[in-house]
């Protein structure tokens, strides 16, 4: 589903959670969401589902207005943090309700899902873990395949192994069934190599959006003897360094031509790539 989002505002009482943000997302891409603790991330992706009313602006889903419109929300789906369950009742009863509520439900994928996050469909939803209840949600929002699914820190309490397992699943289903994904997540370096493009949100606001490649070659390392690295990267913005012995690494931010890179390899240098998770501290403003 396309996304497009103008001038939204979602104010609670004296806070502006989104303040004057606008976004348009192309159907049937996976979104990668990230932004500080309190930049607005979940009260925009509440905004999208409909969860919430906005103070001002508008969101249009596939070009209708996403507020109030059962037609529209049957088809999105938000997975928060807490899954998309409530205390009571089972595994099964959740699932049933899903089924009911989301019209391209595929039971069949569901049971597959419990299997391989070890859960039993007579499982009391009050007595699971964090970790059980974050897979049931996954499971949920996977299960749905709403053509537009929108993951909050839906992975929290789950292990590294049902997080890569969830990640692995999700990308599968995604190649098979396209749909647009919105995914916020905190884990930048997990998460990262799903995303084709990447919002980043800071007060409210979108400070970047570009595809995940663009941004990922706007981070250059460049390693090698002390002195030429600091000869080559003086005046550049340097997000970081280490040095270990007569060797060091400096993280760049910034796009180096071919000259620059001829000259890096003229002088002993070698360039590669740095983490998302580095350049989304650099682009957010280190730390507060
Ligand atoms: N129900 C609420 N009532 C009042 N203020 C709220 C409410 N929910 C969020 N806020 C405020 O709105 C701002 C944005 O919060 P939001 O939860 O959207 O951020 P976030 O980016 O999802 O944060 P995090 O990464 O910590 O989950 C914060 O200043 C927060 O304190």
């Amino acid at each position: 589903m396309r996304v497009e989002v103008r001038d939204l505002v979602l104010r609670y009482e004296d806070t502006f959670a989104v303040d004057g943000l606008s976004l348009s997302l192309a159907e049937n891409k996976i979104y990668g969401l990230l932004g500080r603790n309190g930049s607005g991330k979940s009260s925009l992706l509440s905004v999208l589902a409909a969860f919430r009313r906005p103070t001002a602006g508008e969101v249009l889903i596939d070009g209708a207005p996403v507020f109030e419109n059962a037609a529209v929300t049957r088809r999105i789906s938000l997975i928060r943090d807490v899954g998309e369950t409530v205390d009571v009742g089972t595994v099964e009863d959740v699932l049933f309700f899903a089924e009911w509520l989301r019209p391209h439900w595929d039971a069949a994928f569901a049971a597959t899902l419990l299997e391989q996050f070890s859960l039993t469909r007579k499982m009391s939803v009050k007595t699971m873990s964090k970790g059980q209840r974050s897979a049931l949600g996954v499971i949920v929002g996977l299960a749905g395949r709403a053509p537009l699914t929108m993951f909050d820190e839906s992975h929290l309490g789950m292990d590294v192994p049902s997080r890569a397992a969830f990640h692995d699943v999700l990308l599968a289903d995604y190649m098979a069934h396209p749909r647009t994904i919105i995914m916020a997540s905190h884990l930048i370096d997990e998460v990262s190599p799903l995303f084709e493009e990447v919002v980043i949100i800071d007060h409210g606001q979108v400070v970047v959006h570009e595809e995940a490649e663009t941004l990922l070659s706007r981070g250059i390392a460049v390693t090698g003897a002390t002195a030429p690295v600091d000869a080559f990267t003086a005046g550049m913005t340097v997000l970081g360094s280490r040095e270990l012995g007569p060797t060091k690494s400096c993280m760049v931010y910034g796009e180096l031509d071919e000259a620059r890179r001829r000259e890096a390899a003229a002088a002993g240098l070698q360039l590669g790539p740095i983490a998302m998770q580095d350049l989304f501290v650099h682009l957010t403003g280190g730390s507060r």
